[in-house]
């Protein structure tokens, strides 16, 4: 498949915007004309520019209202075409989109339409290009994929097709199926993007909310599937207009573009899979495939890297952890407790690769620590770690002495290592015995029962890519985002789940741009989520050996009193316990947070068939942080 991005997704000037796609793997790129007017790089310049970096010019765009027209105005835009197609011969760019009209004035007579986009592809043929006209979702009277193909077979001219762009047929509820009956001769050019379902006009919904394919709920894969049973082979290209996009890392943007692409060129091919062997269709693109690889069927382990071993373990302790052993050459320990395996590194410093504590704002005594690795167990890590890293995902560097287990790992987007390793039949994974772990580690006071959930953080520009990263190199589904409120501001949160639930890690996206209070410059906390048949008894424990939990306020006990009809003596004790309480239709909760410990904070969950996150007790949580923190800097 020849992949093509369109430069008004990247952020940045147009030179860089080629270098980055390039860097990242694309084939090409689709020139916007605002990138090419506020350059000082001449066309001929751009043109050699791309071909030194092997890329090619895919597409020039947008040729607007040129189209539909009455006979004044459309002798301008005759002349107009003349100019661009001098320009794209500079460029060396052969196809340009031409969008449906949008002004009022727009001329809705599908004879004229068609007799006008002949006249325009004569102007074409002239100067060796072809024009694809594009139907907006928002056009005066051309607004449909299928309206516009039909007007470009009326116009029957060699040097006019279509342009599908998924946005303008999946934001309008159009059915992609009939494209795969479409003469691939006739579709010039196909543009992608994905987007969040929103209440929104069009226009405003198709300006700032694109995302790449896999970021958001089209079904992009249905139609890539109708688009390869056509018979299609030219470039598929993204072309995403998002506020984000815009200020985000032009290098990051074309990675995480590549990605999508790869992603779906999987999928559909998996769709496909059926029909791709029956010769029916030939010449059409050509799609490849990803390491095949399933999605995590448990937790291996979960990594901290702490400034501060005494906090650390202290904490772990106080949860019921044992010290399980020492590792063989490094300095790192594991803490272990039912099934759950805590691996505690020492650093200096933090150490993910994008930093982002801010040394000044450090609380609870100063102590560093921070979820820095997620280890899930896979079926074949190799092939999990190859397809991550197929899908530009970096790998992790990794100390290991002869005889020591490979640990295969990435990084996710947001700089958290991610490694894929294997369950044993014993259930103890290979690589405890490296800390001397040799036998089956259940002890008698485990209250633990598992990983409940892992709450991830998440940088605003990043968000995006995190879904699609946990998507496309994990194999977990998105649930629908929420917002939790907090006092600086919004939390949205989106659970990643893998297909049985075992794996679940809410995304968190953090109000970081606030300006009140303490998540100014420091991410907004992570955290481990533990399971347990007996919070109470884990709560007790913890009390028992000091455990600093997060304080719940009266008001909020008084409030579940009100909620659900609560007994005083059920009440006294989730308040003895600093305990929480909620309840859905499947059944209730009980769960207690201890305090941040640097980046980080536990929980400890009791589902009682309960299927939520307690998102109603995330804004009490979220207050008691920060007073916490507000308490610790004045
Ligand atoms: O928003 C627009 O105007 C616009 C321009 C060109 C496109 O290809 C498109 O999909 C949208
Ligand atoms: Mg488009």
């Amino acid at each position: 498949m020849h992949t093509s991005i369109a430069t008004v997704c990247l952020s940045g000037t147009l030179e860089e915007k080629l270098q980055a796609a390039a860097s990242a793997g694309f084939d090409g790129v689709e020139i916007f004309t605002q990138d090419l007017v506020v350059s000082p790089t001449s066309p001929d310049q751009i043109r050699r520019r791309a071909q030194d970096a092997g890329l090619s010019l895919d597409l020039y765009q947008p040729f607007r209202n040129g189209v539909e027209l009455e006979a004044h105005a459309f002798q301008d835009s005759l002349r107009r075409l003349n100019r661009t197609g001098e320009l794209m011969n500079q460029l060396g760019t052969d196809t340009l989109l031409v969008c449906s009209n949008v002004a009022s004035s727009a001329v809705a007579d599908d004879a004229l339409v068609a007799e006008q986009l002949h006249q325009l592809g004569e102007v074409a043929q002239e100067h060796g290009i072809r024009l694809a006209y594009e139907a907006l979702a928002w056009g005066t009277h051309v607004n449909t994929h299928d309206h516009a193909h039909q007007l470009v077979m009326d116009a029957d001219h060699p040097a006019v097709g279509t342009c599908l762009d998924s946005f303008h047929i999946l934001s309008r509820g159009s059915d992609p199926a009939d494209i795969a009956e479409m003469d691939p001769q006739k579709l010039f050019f196909v543009q992608l993007a994905d987007a969040p379902l929103m209440h929104l006009d069009v226009l405003s919904w198709s300006r700032h909310h694109r995302v790449f394919p896999g970021e958001g709920d089209f079904d992009l894969v249905n139609l890539m599937s109708h688009l390869v049973r056509s018979g299609y082979s030219g470039p598929v290209s993204l072309e995403i207009f998002n506020d984000s996009f815009r200020q985000a890392d032009v290098h990051r943007t074309a990675v995480d573009g590549l990605r999508s692409l790869r992603w779906l060129e999987d999928q559909t091919r998996r769709t496909l899979a059926g029909e791709m062997h029956d010769g029916a269709v030939r010449d059409r693109v050509e799609l490849q495939a990803l390491p095949e690889a399933s999605a995590p069927s448990d937790w291996d382990f979960v990594e901290l890297r702490t400034t501060s071993l005494g906090h650390t373990t202290r904490l772990l302790h106080r949860l019921g952890f044992r010290l399980g052993g020492h590792h063989r050459s490094k300095d790192v320990q594991v803490w272990l407790q039912g099934p759950v395996r805590v691996v505690v590194s020492e650093a200096g410093h933090s150490t993910r690769r994008e930093p982002h504590v801010d040394p000044r704002a450090r609380s609870e005594h100063q102590a560093v620590a921070e979820v820095s690795g997620l280890g899930f167990h896979v079926e074949d890590p190799a092939a999990a770690f190859a397809r991550a890293v197929e899908l530009g995902s970096t790998p992790v560097p990794r100390e290991q002495l002869p005889g020591e287990v490979t640990l295969h790992g990435v990084y996710a987007p947001d700089g958290t290592e991610i490694f894929f390793g294997t369950g044993c039949a014993d259930g103890l994974p290979e690589w405890l015995s490296e800390f001397g772990v040799e036998e089956d580690p259940l002890g008698a006071g485990d209250l633990i029962t598992g990983i409940d959930h892992v709450n991830v953080a998440q940088k605003w520009q990043h968000y995006d890519e995190d879904v699609l990263f946990y998507t496309s190199a994990l194999g977990l589904t998105s649930t629908p985002a929420q917002e939790v409120p907090g006092p600086s501001g919004l939390v949205r949160s989106q659970v990643m789940c893998s297909p049985d639930q075992t794996i679940q890690l809410p995304l968190n996206l953090a109000p970081t741009a606030a300006e009140q209070g303490s998540f100014v410059g420091v991410a907004y906390p992570e955290h481990i989520a533990l399971a347990s048949t007996d919070v109470r008894e884990v709560a007790r424990r913890a009390h028992r050996r000091g455990l600093k939990f997060l304080g719940i306020p009266e008001n909020y006990y008084q409030d579940l009193i009100t909620r659900f009809d609560l007994d005083a003596q059920t009440v006294d004790e989730l308040r003895e316990l600093n305990l929480l309480y909620d309840r859905d239709d499947h059944g209730d909760f009980l769960h207690f947070y201890t305090r941040t410990l640097g980046d980080v904070f536990m929980e400890v969950v009791e589902r009682r068939g309960y299927t939520g996150f307690g998102a109603e007790d995330a804004p009490v949580r979220l207050a008691a942080q920060y007073r916490l923190q507000q308490s610790h800097q004045g």
